[in-house]
């Protein structure tokens, strides 16, 4: 027998359903653990950041605290935001300041069109949809470079401005791993969504350099979209979709919209990557906090347990990896659905009915 990989992970639950969904997340990969019979093991650090704790100590972390992250294998995070906090506070301070502390600049986000969901997309062929979004994590529209109050305008004359930075670099490296990915996949196709019609400087910068990178990739299929146009090929043509790489700002609204067609919100994983391996990974589901149904155990678990596979994935753990979205599959194909899709069932209910399917889902491979 092989020695035991000891997976050294930082878990930050953060906010509202982000505690729950974490909880259940770390179920999964327990249980899968403990069967693996010595393979591998997590030790979990708990990190109590968020926003109660912004309350309690003025900030939404700790001093240094991306640093004390900097040791563990991956952190597995939950949301961050919660109504007392302004939103920015919340976010630049914890989520925000982990992804471009660590140069987190890959956020992978698969959207899966998973069995038994009653979708929104009136698709003939919804099965054969499966898109991943790259998002720029690092810089783009969430550079936060701006400013508000410059010369005391005075009452109701205030000016604020806010900056988006699109770097040769920054733009190069999220469409190569677009197009590395899109090698990996059936299709062999990437979609390129911006808006240089209006965002003449930074948007067409990010065009060029889609155009020059594309040419290192002659196998691989383009397209481009404008993001407004975009958005509705999401939902007219779907079946046009692959991979789909976008700014921070586009790819995250694109995300949810893309989660939403397949159901819920409550579907969507995702991965911050920082692509080097120089810095931990930070995988979470891509909702947030949802406070409007915190604390009441009805949260869908599945984003959070999707990223807890990508992290397996991530880990080198590949075949638990796709066991837990085999699982995913198996629970949702039995109608085992939570509120936001139209089921009964509790966030422990899931899990729990994952955790049951493992086991199937490992017998008939
Ligand atoms: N990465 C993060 O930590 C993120 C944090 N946020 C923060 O979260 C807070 C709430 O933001 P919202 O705009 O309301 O977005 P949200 O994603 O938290 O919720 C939007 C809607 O989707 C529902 N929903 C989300 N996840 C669900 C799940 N797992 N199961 C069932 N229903 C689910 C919610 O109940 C709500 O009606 C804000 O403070 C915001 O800044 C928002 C997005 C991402
Ligand atoms: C902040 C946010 O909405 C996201 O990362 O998806
Ligand atoms: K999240
Ligand atoms: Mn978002």
């Amino acid at each position: 027998m092989s020695e035991t990989k000891r997976i050294r992970l930082a878990v930050i639950p953060g906010d509202g359903i982000g505690t729950e969904v974490v909880e259940a997340g770390l179920r999964i990969i327990n249980h899968l653990a403990e069967a693996s019979n010595g393979k591998f093991e997590f030790e979990s650090d708990f990190f109590p950041w968020g926003c109660e704790y912004y309350l309690e100590h003025g900030k939404m972390m700790e001093e240094g605290g991306v640093e004390r992250l900097r040791g563990y294998d991956a952190i597995y995070f939950g949301a961050v935001g919660f109504p007392g906090v302004p939103d920015h506070v919340s976010l630049w301070g914890l989520r925000l300041a982990i992804c471009q502390g660590f140069d987190q600049w890959a956020n992978i986000r698969p959207i899966e069109f998973l069995p038994g969901v009653p979708r929104r997309l009136n698709h003939p062929d919804v099965d054969s949809l499966n898109w991943v979004l790259i998002r720029e994590n690092s810089e783009g529209e969430y550079s936060g470079i701006g400013g508000r109050n410059f010369s005391g305008r005075g009452l109701g004359k205030e000016v604020a401005v806010q900056s988006a930075l699109f770097t040769e670099h920054g733009c190069e490296r999220i469409i190569r791993y677009a197009f590395d990915l899109a090698r990996t996949r059936k299709r062999k196709k990437v979609t390129s969504i911006t808006k240089s019609n209006a965002q003449q400087y930074g948007m067409v910068l990010w065009d060029e350099v889609f155009s020059r990178v594309s040419k290192d990739y002659p196998d691989v299929e383009t397209d481009q979209w404008l993001v407004d146009a975009a958005a509705a090929q999401f939902v007219l043509k779907p079946e046009e979709l692959e991979v789909v790489v976008a700014s921070n700002l586009f790819a995250d609204i694109l995300s949810d919209l893309g989660s939403a067609l397949a159901g819920s919100l409550g579907l969507a994983a995702s991965a911050n990557i920082n692509p080097e391996g120089n810095t931990p990974s930070m995988f979470e589901s891509v909702h947030g906090s949802a406070p409007d149904i915190a604390g009441q155990g009805i949260s869908n678990p599945i984003g959070a347990i999707g990223s807890a596979a990508l992290m397996l994935d991530h880990l080198g753990l590949n075949e638990e990896a796709e066991l837990i979205n085999k699982a995913i599959a198996e629970t949702t194909r039995q109608g085992i659905l939570t509120r936001d899709l139209g089921g009964t069932y509790n966030t422990d209910e899931i899990t729990d009915s994952i955790i049951e399917n493992l086991s199937k889902v490992k017998a008939e491979i």
